[in-house]
């Protein structure tokens, strides 16, 4: 991670914070305190619309494989291959355990997924995209109650090819699940409401052609910094900006999703020219910038910066939870005060040794501390890079052919990318 100091003058973050709300800002999370039934009006889908949306092969029944094919939930956060088939394993194998599968669901917050640890819930994503669809929503609380819904019938064309038997469900009983049903969140211990993962509010600022001459050098100064192509920082998403007011927090996380072949970027999902279960945002770098300086609390933290070795367990250890920012900031390693105009930026992934992007760089974990007194305003600049060069390069090629000139697009061998990456 570097920090930058005066990476944008006064005036600059002055500009930002007022286009922003020039834009307005909304809700970064959803579920949280009070949120429900605001949700719940916003969308207004009869659950007809709403069965016909999930059933992906429109064969009138819903199979469990199709609500987990939506399983895209609050905060953008998406399940990886592995952790769909270890959910549907233990669905099948526990039905008891669909409360706790709510809460991971529904918030995907570490500590709230405690008891369900051997299923490997690693994809906590940063922030819904500006596309992200709504309806989307309740297919978690579908797949939540799925086991313990007695109506189910099992499937028969599975049962009959000889594989484990699966539910399905027809629009009948999908009806049966009223729309208070589906919307039900369950309460914190103590009969709390839940509490998201991210307790912000933020917006998108486009920086492309035709916007605000501020927006259009920070895309440029980030170019810079990062000395990667123009073309693959142009092409990356816009600028999110987010607010916090006090008691504002968002939990450790990646920005970035772990590679899978089978999932899909965000970004190069449409060049990709294949149907995949799951999406994540691939995000090589995070460029973050504080538009204001903090009075107290609302540090970024890095929880296991230079730790020796990353282990998942010990993240959670004797009632400590080193992702919960709400209760462990003090514990992390690395903590960074917001200063106005300061920039900081880290690698989300590590090289794959020839050049290109590779795995998930897991220390890259951060989280935002609780805003202990008046308001802190950033902004995420991110670089979408597809670990799969040749999907990055056909999506390239698909939203600009005029810039082939760039030198970025086109079929080329992986292995001679070298340049590309810049190791820190
Ligand atoms: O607010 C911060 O300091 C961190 C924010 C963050 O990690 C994010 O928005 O993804
Ligand atoms: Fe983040």
């Amino acid at each position: 991670m570097a920090e930058i100091p005066d990476f944008l003058s006064e005036e600059e973050c002055r500009v930002v914070v007022q286009l922003a709300q020039l834009k307005g800002l909304t809700e970064s999370q959803a579920v949280g305190p009070g949120s429900q039934e605001e949700t719940a009006d916003l969308l207004e889908l009869t659950p007809e619309e709403m069965f016909n949306l999930l059933d992906l092969n429109q064969d009138g029944q819903l199979q469990l494989q199709e609500v987990l094919a939506n399983s895209r939930t609050w905060d953008g956060m998406w399940l990886t291959p592995e952790s769909l088939q270890g959910i549907y394993a233990g669905l099948q194998a526990d039905p008891d355990r669909s409360a706790s599968l709510i809460k991971i669901l529904m918030w995907g917050t570490p500590p709230l997924h405690k008891p369900l640890t051997p299923l490997s819930i690693r994809t906590p994503q940063t922030s819904t995209y500006p596309l992200t669809p709504p309806p989307w929503r309740p297919s978690a609380i579908v797949l939540a109650r799925w086991p313990a819904e007695a109506r189910f019938r099992r499937g028969k064309s599975a049962q009959t090819a000889g594989h484990a038997p699966s539910r399905q469900m027809s629009l009948e009983e999908f009806k049966h699940l009223s729309n208070r049903e589906l919307w039900h969140l369950p309460m914190q211990p103590g009969g709390r409401r839940p509490q998201g993962v991210r307790n912000s509010r933020h917006t998108w600022l486009y920086q492309g052609e035709g916007a605000h001459h501020v927006l259009r050098a920070l895309r440029k100064r980030v170019t810079r910094l990062t000395q990667l192509p123009p073309l693959l920082v142009d092409l990356s998403e816009p600028m999110q900006v987010v607010r916090y007011e006090q008691g504002g927090h968002h939990h450790s996380h990646h920005d970035s999703g772990p590679f899978h072949h089978k999932a899909a970027c965000s970004h190069t999902r449409l060049a990709a020219r294949v149907s995949s279960l799951t999406e994540t945002f691939c995000r090589y770098i995070t460029v973050l910038f504080y538009l204001n300086s903090v009075e107290e609390g609302g540090e970024t933290t890095f929880p296991v910066a230079d730790n020796r070795t990353y282990n998942e367990e010990a993240l959670i250890q004797e009632n400590v939870d080193l992702l919960d920012t709400r209760k462990s900031c003090d514990k992390g390693n690395l903590r960074v005060k917001p200063t106005q105009g300061t920039a900081i930026f880290w690698y989300n992934h590590l090289s794959d040794g020839k050049g290109w992007v590779g795995d998930l760089d897991e220390y890259s974990l951060h989280g935002d501390c609780v805003l202990t007194r008046g308001t802190k305003w950033i902004a995420n600049n991110w670089i979408n890079i597809d670990p799969d060069y040749q999907r990055q390069a056909r999506y390239q090629k698909l939203v600009s052919p005029q810039r082939e000139d760039c030198g970025d697009s086109g079929e080329r061998n992986p292995d001679q990318h070298t340049g590309l990456h810049q190791d820190l």
